[in-house]
């Protein structure tokens, strides 16, 4: 990779490094411009050595000894054998192991995250309904692939120019051998809000991917609805006693359809096995009203 310093920006092979454009808890990302084909790109941008630093803090009981510079490079394996509309496409990696960063190349999703939660100014129904079914689709795909996306969030679900929607971030994805996704790494993963009952409970740590995914997908739907997650606490236990105990309440000022409310309350069933499947979203109400 050849690095040079043109002016204030990084120029990574044909990339020239731009402002950046999102960050989480994988690192950051930022616009980058390849002069060879006259195109944007999002540039994922990892630290080999904060991927490490962070399996130390994450690690938790006997789990098998995937470095996490293993998982970054499955989820790459795994990214570069995806191709579906509504799934983030990856173009390349720039990786040079003398180098600390780790570069992913992605064809950039240009209004970025779908909402930012908590808004004051969620989507409207009929908005959250199309970006829902897109997902939904993109979901299915990544399930029949045998993987379990393990963090479906409003900020993982991209829009393009034209109002699409491409899911992103297989950082802490599950890929299942055999039928059914029985986690069993007890990971850590997920985002505190959007995780499902049944990967709350200590000691038991097999649980289904797919209905975890679905799970999370129905926190998505209800936060992109009415601003902001179905179950919230002072503090991530209180949190997750409420995800096992409480019951979705909906806002009282806050008018949606009858369907739309089924829909959810079936997705954040608290019993696994009782909740809504996706193919059985695609048939539900709601989602082909
Ligand atoms: C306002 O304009 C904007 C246009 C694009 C963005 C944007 O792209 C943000 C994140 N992007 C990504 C993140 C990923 O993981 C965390 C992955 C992955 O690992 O799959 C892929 C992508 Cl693309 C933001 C603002």
């Amino acid at each position: 990779i050849s690095i040079d310093q043109t002016g204030s920006f990084l120029q990574l092979n044909q990339y020239r490094l731009m402002e950046q454009i999102g960050q989480g808890s994988y690192g950051l990302v930022k616009l980058a411009y390849s002069e060879e084909d006259s195109t944007h790109y999002a540039m994922k941008i990892l630290s080999k050595k904060r991927l490490l630093r962070q399996a130390g803090l994450m690690r938790r009981g006997p789990r098998k000894a995937t470095s996490p510079l293993d998982r970054v490079y499955r989820e790459i394996a795994v990214l570069k054998k995806l191709d579906h509309p509504n799934v983030v496409k990856l173009v390349e990696v720039l990786d040079d192991p003398l180098e600390d960063s780790l570069y992913m190349v992605f064809e950039l999703v240009k209004q970025g995250e779908v909402l930012r939660i908590p808004t004051d100014n969620p989507l409207s129904e009929k908005r959250a309904w199309s970006i829902f079914r897109e997902s939904l689709l993109g979901l299915e795909y990544l399930h029949h692939q045998k993987i379990i996306h393990a963090d479906i969030k409003p900020g993982n679900l991209l829009l393009t120019e034209f109002g699409h929607v491409k899911i992103a971030d297989l950082g802490v994805c599950n890929e299942f051998l055999g039928e059914d996704a029985t986690i069993s790494n007890g990971s850590t993963a997920g985002t505190p809000a959007f995780r499902a009952p049944e990967t709350l409970i200590p000691g038991q740590n097999q649980y289904c991917g797919r209905a975890a995914d679905v799970w999370a997908l129905g926190a998505t739907l209800y936060s992109l609805i009415f601003g902001n997650v179905p179950f919230l606490a002072d503090s991530v236990p209180l949190l997750y006693e409420k995800i096992k105990q409480d019951s979705v309440k909906f806002p009282e000022n806050h008018k949606v359809t009858e369907n739309l409310k089924s829909c959810i309350i079936q997705m954040l069933e608290k019993n696994a096995t009782h909740r809504i499947t996706v193919p059985q979203l695609k048939t539900n109400k709601w989602v082909t009203s």
